[in-house]
């Protein structure tokens, strides 16, 4: 019976501002720091041993995954890091205050922006300093799948072949794996392995920190979700 953890990061310094943050790597707010050892003692407390780390690309959810191994003492696991688990990509609002484009858009068009399954945010440009394309941590990617920003069925669909490819087998092999990553890529994440549909999904919120925990069977069923509080 394999054991999931997913957790988003810790509140970040762009969370705290209430700015859009997708692929711009800011860092873990003090209050972040907090959460992410909070999350660790409450591993620790339930008693879960891993076997193989994953993160993203993004300095919130390495130092999150590294805060919250320290605390269960486990920091010496595997670990991979992937784009694939970054945030989605916010496109042109990044950077932008998601009260002040509200006010300017409407609370319509940015709640749509944010939680719609399939409309992108207005794209970026490659050439804008802010792009993925100018970003060293990307250089080996195919510049056709460098976005200019996504909505979450794109997230998905560059989620699913981490999934398969990586936790899948690992979980089927009975190992216990925890996934550090962000609102969104685990909104995508969470579709998948609960079959959430594409309208439901627009309800479905991360917090901050809070580790959850699947248990599966042997034919990657789940058996259990325990949401370990924050
Ligand atoms: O800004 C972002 O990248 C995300 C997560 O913080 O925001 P939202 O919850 O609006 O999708």
């Amino acid at each position: 019976m394999a054991k999931l953890v997913l957790i988003r990061h810790g509140q970040s310094e762009w969370n705290l501002e209430n700015k859009f943050t997708g692929w711009h790597d800011v860092n873990l707010s003090e209050q972040g720091v907090q959460e992410a050892k909070t999350a660790g003692k409450k591993l620790k407390e339930a008693g879960i041993l891993f076997d193989q780390a994953y993160t993203s690309v993004l300095t919130r959810a390495i130092k999150t995954l590294h805060y919250a191994l320290e605390e269960a003492d486990q920091l010496w696991i595997p670990e991979t890091k992937t784009w694939r688990l970054n945030e989605r990509h916010y496109g042109a609002l990044q950077g932008l205050n998601k009260a002040e484009t509200a006010e300017k858009y409407g609370d319509e068009q940015v709640h749509i922006w944010r939680r719609s399954y399939d409309t992108l945010p207005p794209l970026l440009d490659p050439s804008d300093p802010e792009s993925a394309a100018q970003d060293r941590r990307y250089a080996d990617l195919d510049p056709r799948i460098v976005p200019g920003g996504e909505n979450l069925k794109v997230t998905l669909e560059r989620v699913i072949p981490f999934w398969e490819d990586e936790v899948a087998p690992k979980l089927l092999d009975g190992k216990n794996v925890i996934i550090a990553a962000h609102g969104n890529s685990l909104r995508a994440l969470t579709k998948y392995i609960e079959n959430i549909s594409d309208a439901d999904i627009m309800d479905v919120e991360m917090a901050t920190g809070e580790p959850v925990v699947y248990t599966f069977d042997d034919k990657l069923k789940v058996t259990d979700k325990t949401k370990l509080g924050k």
